[in-house]
């Protein structure tokens, strides 16, 4: 299927329609610009193995998606402003979920991160194209980055759960959190978490529309009484 196929559209609206996650007009075309910037750029970036759009749009974008009312539930619980909360994507590489949830919350400042640069030079490309004033790409490794403050640390499919805690919870702000999109619930990582100062505060299923896979999220806090 092409990326300007209006199947495509239909759907997009189908697969948030089943995640319950409302999709403006402009949300819509802006994830929809962003699969055929994908599709487009895919080749001299090598931005990810998933080739076809219909493909994308389930396993890139629904996924993605599949943060969207969990991560909006949980700055509700916390109290936090959630019209302007900072996010940081770590090993975002090309911007997956980050461009995703900077298209969904225009007053979140989203970050992306990577040690590749030409995954972010593609995430800044995007930004510019799609009009995200508040997506912000950093080529760096994230342990060697400076604070990023996060209200929440995100990650999908970057690394276990000891090394995103070691490597990247030192972005998180004082009562923020961190937020490991995993498939199956990954029991053997939450175990090796236990030599860290985060704990896990839980792990919620997700179901991702099309994906005939398990996908959960798992939702680290710091250890209280730290070790
Ligand atoms: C498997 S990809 C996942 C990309 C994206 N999150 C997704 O779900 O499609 C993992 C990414 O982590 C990046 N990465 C690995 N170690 C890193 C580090 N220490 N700091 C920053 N990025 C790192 C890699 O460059 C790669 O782009």
């Amino acid at each position: 299927m092409a990326a300007d196929d209006p199947r495509l559209g239909a759907s997009l609206d189908e697969g948030a329609r089943a995640m319950n996650v409302p999709l403006q007009p402009a949300q819509k075309q802006a994830l929809l610009d962003y699969i055929a910037l994908l599709q487009r750029w895919n080749r001299t970036y090598n931005l990810t193995a998933v080739r076809d759009p219909r493909q994308m749009l389930v396993q890139h974008i629904f996924d993605s998606l599949s943060v969207v009312q969990p991560l909006q539930a949980e700055l509700r619980r916390h109290g936090r402003e959630e019209s302007a909360a900072r996010v940081a994507d770590i090993g975002s590489g090309a911007g997956l979920p980050g461009v995703v949830l900077a298209v969904m919350f225009p007053g979140w400042q989203v970050h992306c991160v990577d040690a590749v640069e030409k995954k972010m030079a593609f995430v800044r490309q995007a930004a510019g194209v799609l009009g995200l004033a508040n997506l912000h790409a950093a080529h760096a490794r994230v342990e060697a980055l400076p604070v990023l403050n996060a209200d929440v640390v995100v990650s999908r499919a970057f690394a276990s759960l000891f090394d995103f805690a070691i490597l990247a919870g030192r972005h998180v702000a004082a009562d923020g959190c961190m937020l490991a999109m995993k498939g199956r619930e990954p029991l053997d990582e939450i175990q090796a978490l236990q030599e860290t100062e985060w704990e896990v505060a839980r792990v919620e299923p997700v179901s991702v529309p099309e994906l005939n896979a398990r996908r959960c999220l798992v939702w680290m806090n710091r250890r209280q009484g730290n070790l």
